[in-house]
């Protein structure tokens, strides 16, 4: 049994004017056995949250709880906590094999289940035949994977990771992802793991807390928080690539609901907005956001075509089957991810191109504190559209 409990915890670095708050009022659980990512950008204060609770930092405020018990004082030992340190703390002067049963030898393990253990990590991680090698004599990924297993040979009550696999290249990236989600069942683990990458919390994580400087945005499965993002902030760093946003101004023009930018205008479907109560909010500022592969091609470029986007090609990036078409429209970039198979040839910067919005698509945040006001309607999305037009995902 291995959970874990942050309440309202606070930590700031330096003193006075000076002083800059890492971590702000964080309060999240990891239940026994789930596999909890810590997602923000840099600086988000999700390092200082991993070293306080392995007892590396110190809280201003709050408190730690491991199994119910109260941690926050406790020396990083007493914690039954695995962390992965940076590749550099490995001993230099010992083998990877002595670096990787170095805490099993601590735990005075018997010699062949240490073997066994150390053996299966290896085997893993693909480093099996390097475990004669000092660390001098592996590359930085090599390294960095010698780390983790030295991690993952220990059967802690809790794995702390923080970002162990961003300095390995995609490839086995790819793999370490798929090889973490199945240890992670295997050895029944509960863990908490840091990054910055959107795509290894969606793939890997049965809950995501979402950050921004110091603050939790949002707390909630990958596909809730992608589905259904509380705010702009969550809405924009998580998808690849990420969705877009525009300033814009809800009206009533002749009794239609209508969403302005610019020259742009999209309609909007009342019963939607009534049902986000903003069917009596005309003039509102708003911001509006839609994901790429919710943007087709439209079949007229011209002003005027029910809610079309119209602009200019600015750049286009094309990968493998689909392209990334960046369009201008009134100053704003909007990203599409378009099959290529739609786009009939390469095209050319400053082309004038129309992209078709789909009203049901589209989310709606206040403009001024960023909350979620009305969710795209996913479940009345036309399948066939979203398929046509590619995944959020991959990249
Ligand atoms: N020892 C320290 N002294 C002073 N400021 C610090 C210290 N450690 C962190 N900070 C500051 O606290 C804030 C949060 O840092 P933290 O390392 O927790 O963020 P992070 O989300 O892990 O970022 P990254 O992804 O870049 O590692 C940052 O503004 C950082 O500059």
């Amino acid at each position: 049994m291995a959970g874990l409990r942050v309440e309202g915890i606070e930590k700031a670095f330096g003193r006075g004017e000076r002083a800059v708050r890492a971590v702000c009022d964080l309060s999240f659980e990891v239940a026994d056995r789930e596999f909890v990512f810590l997602l923000g950008p840099s600086g988000a204060g999700k390092t200082t949250t991993l070293r306080t609770i392995a007892g590396l930092e110190q809280p201003d405020a709050g408190r730690v709880l491991i199994n119910g018990a109260d941690m926050t004082w406790a020396a990083p030992r007493e914690r039954n906590v695995a962390m992965v340190y940076d590749k550099n703390s490995l001993y230099p002067h010992l083998s990877v094999f002595e670096n990787m049963a170095y805490p099993l030898r601590l735990q005075r393990l018997a010699e062949s289940e240490l073997r066994e253990r150390v053996m299966g990590v290896a085997k893993i991680l693909q480093i099996e035949r390097m475990l004669e090698r000092r660390p001098r004599e592996l590359s930085g990924g090599q390294q960095q994977r010698v780390a983790i297993g030295r991690m993952l040979v220990r059967r802690a009550d809790l794995f702390l990771m923080d970002e162990p696999i961003s300095h390995l290249d995609a490839k086995l990236r790819a793999h370490m992802r798929l090889e973490f989600k199945k240890l992670q069942r295997e050895f029944q683990s509960t863990i908490l793991y840091v990054s910055h990458d959107q795509l290894e919390a969606m793939t890997m994580g049965d809950r995501i807390v979402a950050m921004n400087e110091g603050v939790v945005q949002q707390i909630g499965p990958p596909r809730v928080i992608f589905d259904r993002p509380a705010n702009r902030f969550v809405a924009g760093f998580v998808g690849e690539p990420s969705m877009n946003i525009a300033d814009c101004t809800l009206e009533d023009a002749g009794g239609a609901a209508t969403l302005r930018f610019g020259h742009q205008r999209l309609a909007l479907d009342r019963d939607w907005l009534d049902a986000a109560g903003l069917g009596n909010a005309p003039a509102r500022a708003l911001s509006l956001g839609i994901r790429p592969q919710h943007l087709s091609l439209a079949p007229h470029a011209g002003q005027g075509a029910p809610n079309v986007i119209c602009g200019v090609v600015y750049a286009a990036e094309t990968l493998g089957s689909e392209t990334i078409l960046d369009v201008e429209a009134d100053g704003v970039i909007f990203r599409a991810w378009i099959r290529n198979s739609a786009l009939g040839g390469a095209p050319e910067i400053g082309e004038p191109i129309g992209l078709q919005v789909d009203p049901r698509a589209i989310y709606l945040f206040d403009r001024a504190i960023g909350r979620t006001l009305a969710y795209a309607d996913l479940s009345r999305l036309d399948d066939a559209h979203a398929l046509s037009s590619g995944s959020p995902l991959i990249h």
